[in-house]
């Protein structure tokens, strides 16, 4: 294993696997920690967390544990994933968890750049814009678990670390690799070993790349992974990526919403007219009028339409279901109503799951057993096909705001083949 990535979710983890396997390496993703080692063609291995919005110490804790394992198989270069929009709050996680890694892993420095052009997150001046908005202006303010109310990058990260802050400007990452490496340099030396760095194109994060070719760790969103395989392919390390894609699920697919993003609500709603869609009610889930196993007994008798179960509600909605039942409980009871129904579908031959939310995803693919999967190529921006390790079930994890209108139509002919 080369590179070893730690993903703070587990759509963003497969985000992250999307970015990696179009350039050119083998990837795995991997459930948690796994108790064994990496199967040994495995050039990237990204370990999958649900540690975004976890309290600080088990994010920490997780994230050294899965850094322990990838030191275990050999990597000599770090990737700590985190979201494109930088969720986190005044204590964490991100800025504990990228102090603890750069202490376990010996790095003096780390960039950290949540930039991903392709999806409309960009860097400039050290502050985060989504499309033409700031990141405090563009939604994300209104975050449930995560409201970021500043977009200044160097200002939300400086109260989350030990270390002082620095920066490297766009019209150094514009003048190239070798400027962002003195950049950078200049900021560790006056002291100032975590680097906000400007990026708001491919070609920027390209190059960010070649100039973090020695870096122990690296820090941000999938877009900076994009210039990485370049350095191992340079070394002659990349045995290239199998073009074994064709075997994909020909059994019956469903989709699983759980994603309450204005980006999923209008995937519901284009799905919804052409297809059977059961919405649940987070209500009858909390009295138990409705039940996986009563969901599952719906989807069976529409099993040939690819049908869709959704909690995916209006923000009202949602915070009224918060006030009545809990936010934690409410999302546990969401959560775990996807995990058993997921369970059943396999049970019932399903080979073909669509999810939609970061949290959703993670409870589905935990809920399933499943141990790593293998990344496949790419269906919208940040969204890979995925196949499990040893099962005949394909998956694609879509994170909340990904993906446009058709999503759930495109991801189904990805994973079951054009002939659906
Ligand atoms: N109708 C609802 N009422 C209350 N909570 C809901 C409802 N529907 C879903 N939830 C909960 O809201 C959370 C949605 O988070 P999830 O990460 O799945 O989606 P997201 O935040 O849109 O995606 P991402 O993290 O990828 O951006 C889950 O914990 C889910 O259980
Ligand atoms: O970086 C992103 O935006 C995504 O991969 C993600 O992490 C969303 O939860």
């Amino acid at each position: 294993m080369l590179l070893g990535c730690i993903g703070d979710d587990f759509t963003g983890s497969s985000d992250l696997g999307n970015t990696l396997r179009k350039a050119g390496m083998r990837v795995t993703q991997y459930v948690g920690v796994p108790k064994e080692p990496a199967a040994p063609e495995v050039e990237v291995g990204i370990v999958a967390l649900k540690s975004r919005t976890v309290p600080v110490a088990k994010a920490v804790r997780l994230s050294l544990d899965a850094a322990d394992w990838l030191l275990a198989q050999g990597c000599r270069q770090f990737f700590f994933k985190y979201c494109s929009t930088f969720d986190s709050t005044p204590e964490g996680n991100i800025g504990p968890v990228i102090d603890a890694l750069t202490e376990r892993l010996g790095a003096d420095r780390a960039i950290v750049c949540p930039a991903f052009p392709a999806a409309g997150r960009t860097v400039y001046a050290g502050h985060l814009f989504v499309g033409d908005r700031l990141l405090s202006e563009s939604g994300m303010e209104n975050h449930p678990l995560t409201p970021m109310r500043d977009p200044d990058l160097r200002r939300w990260l400086a109260p989350q670390t030990r270390h002082p802050v620095g920066h490297v400007a766009a019209r150094e990452v514009f003048a190239g690799a070798e400027a962002i490496a003195a950049g950078v340099s200049r900021e560790v030396a006056a002291g100032r070993p975590l680097v906000v760095v400007d990026a708001i194109r491919d070609e920027d994060l390209l190059a960010i790349g070649r100039a973090a070719r020695d870096h122990r760790l690296l820090t941000g969103g999938s877009g900076i992974a994009l210039g990485l395989p370049a350095n191992f392919r340079d070394e002659g390390l990349l045995a290239g990526v199998a073009d074994d894609w064709s075997a994909a699920g020909a059994g019956p697919a469903v989709v699983l919403s759980g994603s309450c993003s204005t980006m999923t609500r209008s995937q519901v709603a284009r799905y919804v007219a052409g297809h059977p869609a059961l919405e649940i009610d987070p209500d009858d889930l909390a009295d138990g009028r409705m039940t996986a196993a009563l969901a599952a007994g719906w989807v069976r008798a529409h099993l040939a339409d690819a049908p869709l179960v959704y909690t995916s509600a209006d923000p009202d909605a949602v915070r009224a279901a918060q006030e009545r039942h809990g936010r934690d409980a409410i999302a546990a009871r969401i959560e775990g109503f996807f995990a058993e129904l997921a369970r059943e579908m396999v049970a019932a031959g399903v080979t073909g799951l669509v999810t939609a939310g970061g949290e959703t995803s993670g409870a589905v693919v935990e809920g399933l057993a499943l141990q790593a999967l293998e990344i496949g190529p790419e269906i919208a921006p940040g969204v890979p096909a995925v196949r499990a390790s040893g099962r005949p079930l394909w998956l694609a994890l879509k994170s909340g705001n990904f993906g446009d209108a058709d999503f759930f139509e495109t991801a189904l002919v990805a994973l079951q083949g054009a002939g659906r």
